[in-house]
């Protein structure tokens, strides 16, 4: 597995990221949803760069230019509620993907500790196909890793690109760990040193979904 943090050099990315983080801003769920999907369209463009391509003669009003397509069939999927507006971001450049999605949600017990449920599944054949699995929020790992594992009952894809806004050292430490020898890269923007006694983030931006989408039962 390969890692690749896209926060270097400095770029607006940063600006984007400050807002999201922000609790004035935070207040904003259309302005927290968009800056997810305007960072889902800067991570498909970085992994654009990864993909290969084939020439195709485009006639234009005045001659003919060669230009270039993605050559790997992609499939976009996500981790709901969270993921939905980073897909959406990934598949403005994306527009020709086939599109998965997973379920996962944190179910507490009494005790304040939880267990990961996968509950949906959507998701086409991705056997051989390049795979694009989005979710804002890395902390733990447990969501990716049983998601990842889902999805994977589909067939087997020949990469297998993992995209996190901001993630935990414990979080991307565990991916790598159980995902080592597979064909998978793991795209992140911000690695927060901390997660807290409830798994959260620290500094982080709170709860995902909750600020995309509002608070849940
Ligand atoms: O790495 P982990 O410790 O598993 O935590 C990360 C998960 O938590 C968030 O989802 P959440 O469970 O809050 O669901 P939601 O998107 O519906 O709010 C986030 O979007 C990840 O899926
Ligand atoms: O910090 C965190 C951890 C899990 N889920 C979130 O949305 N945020
Ligand atoms: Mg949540």
């Amino acid at each position: 597995m390969e890692i690749k943090q896209i926060n270097q050099p400095v770029s607006i990315l940063s600006s984007f990221i400050a807002e999201m983080r922000d609790v004035e801003v935070q207040t904003d769920p259309l302005r927290f949803r968009r800056n997810l999907e305007r960072i889902g369209e800067i991570f498909a463009y970085e992994i654009s760069k990864t993909l290969t391509y084939q020439p195709k003669e485009i006639t234009t009003p005045l001659g003919k230019a060669t230009e270039w397509f993605p050559q790997e069939k992609l499939v976009v999927t996500s981790i709901l509620r969270a993921g939905v507006p980073l897909h959406n971001g990934i598949l403005n450049y994306f527009d020709r993907a086939e599109n998965g999605f997973v379920s996962a949600f944190r179910k507490y017990t009494v005790n304040g500790e939880f267990d990961i449920h996968i509950e949906y599944i959507s998701a086409p054949d991705l056997t051989g196909k390049t795979v694009i699995m989005a979710d804002p929020m890395l902390a733990t790992g447990s969501s990716l890793e049983l998601a990842y594992k889902a999805i994977m009952a589909n067939g087997k894809p020949k990469h297998v690109h993992l995209v996190s806004i901001i993630a935990s050292q414990a979080g991307v430490d565990y991916i790598s760990s159980i995902l080592e020898e597979e064909p998978v890269t793991l795209w992140v923007a911000a690695v927060d040193d901390e997660l807290n006694s409830k798994s959260y983030i620290v500094p982080g931006i709170g709860d995902a979904g909750d600020l995309a989408y509002g608070p849940k039962l």
